[in-house]
């Protein structure tokens, strides 16, 4: 059988019959609609700190280009901003599209940008990330879109390992890589209780999506296209549209960090 992907025949719109949670309550994506978020003045500023040194690899997981870093200590983790307690870092991946004109999983007021980086982090209250990756206050995803603009040095280090793991299963080692590079100057956010954009589609996500985008070039846009979902010696499947479109709100509240 298939597995589930971004074509008609495994996208988004098939995902409900292997993961019925798919019509869930607290399903994401979502279109943020600035002018019905509620500014929130208890919501505390995201604390994010980053340890390089835990960074471990890259990844063509066969959905998305990844970083994954050590978790076994607290050096690399988010505190404060809508969450309560301590989450560390996990990994963070991307989603884009075919053209600058798409891409994102998020969307503001219905614009869509070209890329949106998430940043995951897993709830130490529980024991590891696969325990914390299901319960409802276990991971907590931090969203930053990416718009066309100048070139952005710091995802050019990232780009520079993709001809090593075009397709999918490749992996390299990935040292010393400071995911804060990759953050926009105002960490202003929205946060809602969302659940995760691909199966299993746990709905155990607090999302803080920034408001800020950072910048990518077309050419460096370009670069995430030349990644591929198929595997070494199958038909090359270009890796691009790896988003899923915006989930009805269902009745949540999306709560604002600023005016
Ligand atoms: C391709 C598979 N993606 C998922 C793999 N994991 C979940 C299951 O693990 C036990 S995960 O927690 O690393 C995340 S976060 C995430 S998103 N796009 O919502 O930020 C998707 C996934
Ligand atoms: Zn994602």
């Amino acid at each position: 059988t298939m597995s589930w992907g971004y074509k008609p025949n495994n996208g988004p719109q098939k995902w409900v019959e292997n993961f019925p949670i798919a019509d869930g309550v607290r399903q994401s994506p979502i279109d943020i609609v600035p002018g019905q978020a509620s500014y929130d003045a208890g919501l505390k500023p995201l604390d994010l700190k980053y340890d390089p040194s835990t960074c471990l690899d890259i990844l063509n997981n066969g959905h998305s280009v990844q970083v994954t870093f050590a978790d076994d200590t607290d050096s690399s983790r988010l505190t404060d901003g809508p969450i309560s307690g301590l989450y560390r870092l996990k990994q963070f991946h991307f989603h884009w599209g075919a053209s600058d004109d798409k891409g994102s999983e998020h969307t503001v007021a219905g614009t869509k940008y070209p890329a949106e980086l998430h940043l995951v982090h897993w709830n130490t209250k529980y024991a590891s990330f696969s325990e914390a990756a299901s319960k409802p206050d276990g991971l907590a995803v931090v969203g930053v879109f990416l718009k066309i603009g100048g070139e952005n040095p710091n995802l050019q280090k990232l780009l520079k390992a993709f001809d090593t793991i075009k397709s999918k299963g490749k992996q390299t080692s990935f040292a010393n890589f400071d995911p804060s590079t990759l953050l926009p100057g105002c960490l202003d956010y929205w946060t809602y209780d969302g659940s995760l954009t691909t199966p299993p589609l746990y709905e155990s996500v607090t999302w803080i999506v920034c408001k800020e985008p950072i910048t990518a070039s077309s050419a460096q846009m370009a670069k995430f296209r030349t990644l591929l979902f198929s595997a070494d010696g199958a038909a090359p499947d270009c890796m691009v549209n790896n988003y899923r479109p915006p989930q009805p709100l269902k009745g949540r509240t999306v709560r604002a960090s600023f005016k």
